[in-house]
């Protein structure tokens, strides 16, 4: 696949949407059964038979879509794969928010994201049990779509875009399992109108679609929770920053993937209130 002008990076986010539609399937069928079995991972993050199953379904695929390239996964890494470094890789959360899948809240996510010199080019995050996905190339789109099904085509994506910083203040999503004492802080020293709790990367995606402001982020975060929805953030007018205003650079092997504190906005006002 050719990764050159906008329309390409627009057809490969479409890709992306249309794996991860159809491997919302598995979420929802292991989300059917009475009980799901889950165990703890390192650091506490659980991991369930949904993750591993979805994570087995994408990477061939997805492999076959992008020779050759370098695919960061969350499974692959939590069993000690040692990946292949390149300036353009692949990042994968087969389940982000596993915590809110276990708990059935819905608000659990499938994650693809191409990275470019350090920075998410395209991206697709698909909600199965709300039926909503978002990717975004150059430019980001969201559409309803079932999981197990093909994406829609593009007849059915409305294009996203960020809303300006309300007269009132900004409306702050924070997570809904994991807030830490910084992010609270945040909320207190800051002129937040309002906070949501939201779970996993859905809280990029509300951003881009223009229904809240900021998305502060202290706590842990790997790069393959946040590249997808960071690429449509950025394609609908927002961005995500680290505390000294840079953009959240990916790529970081040596950290093992792993993200420090960030900020997330829709309006860049928004952004320079923090
Ligand atoms: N203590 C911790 N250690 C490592 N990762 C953590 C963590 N707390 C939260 N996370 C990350 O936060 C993600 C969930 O996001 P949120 O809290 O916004 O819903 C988790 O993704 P997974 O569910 O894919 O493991 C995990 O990567
Ligand atoms: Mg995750």
């Amino acid at each position: 696949m050719r990764l050159e002008s906008d329309e390409d990076f627009d057809a490969l986010a479409a890709a992306f949407a249309d794996l991860a539609t159809r491997a919302g399937a598995i979420a929802m069928d292991v989300l059917a059964a009475p009980t799901i079995d889950a165990r703890a991972k390192k650091e506490s993050s659980p991991v369930c038979e949904a993750d591993e199953r979805i994570e087995a379904f994408l990477t061939p695929r997805l492999a076959e879509l992008l020779p050759g390239l370098p695919i960061v996964a969350e499974e692959a890494a939590a069993a000690g794969a040692d990946f292949a470094r390149a300036e353009t890789f692949l990042l994968v959360d087969p389940l982000d928010g596993t915590r809110e899948f276990l708990a059935r809240s819905g608000e659990f996510t499938i994650n693809i994201g191409l990275v470019v010199a350090g920075a998410p080019r395209a991206g697709a995050v698909f909600a199965p049990a709300l039926r909503q996905l978002w990717f975004a190339g150059a430019r980001a789109f969201a559409a309803h779509a079932q999981p197990g099904r093909p994406a829609p085509e593009r007849e059915a994506w409305s294009l996203l875009r960020v809303r300006a910083l309300p007269a009132e203040g900004p409306t702050a999503l924070v997570s809904r399992s994991h807030l830490d004492a910084e992010t609270k802080a945040f909320l207190a020293t800051h002129r937040v109108a309002k906070t949501r709790d939201v779970g996993s990367s859905i809280k990029f995606c509300r951003l881009a679609e223009g229904a809240a402001d900021l998305y502060p982020r202290f706590g842990p975060t790997m790069e393959w929770d946040t590249a997808a929805g960071d690429a449509v953030l950025r394609a609908a007018g927002g961005g995500v920053v680290d505390p000294s205003g840079r953009p959240l650079a990916y790529g970081k092997a040596e950290a093992s993937y792993r993200n420090g504190p960030f900020i997330a906005f829709g309006d860049p006002a928004a952004a320079r209130l923090c």
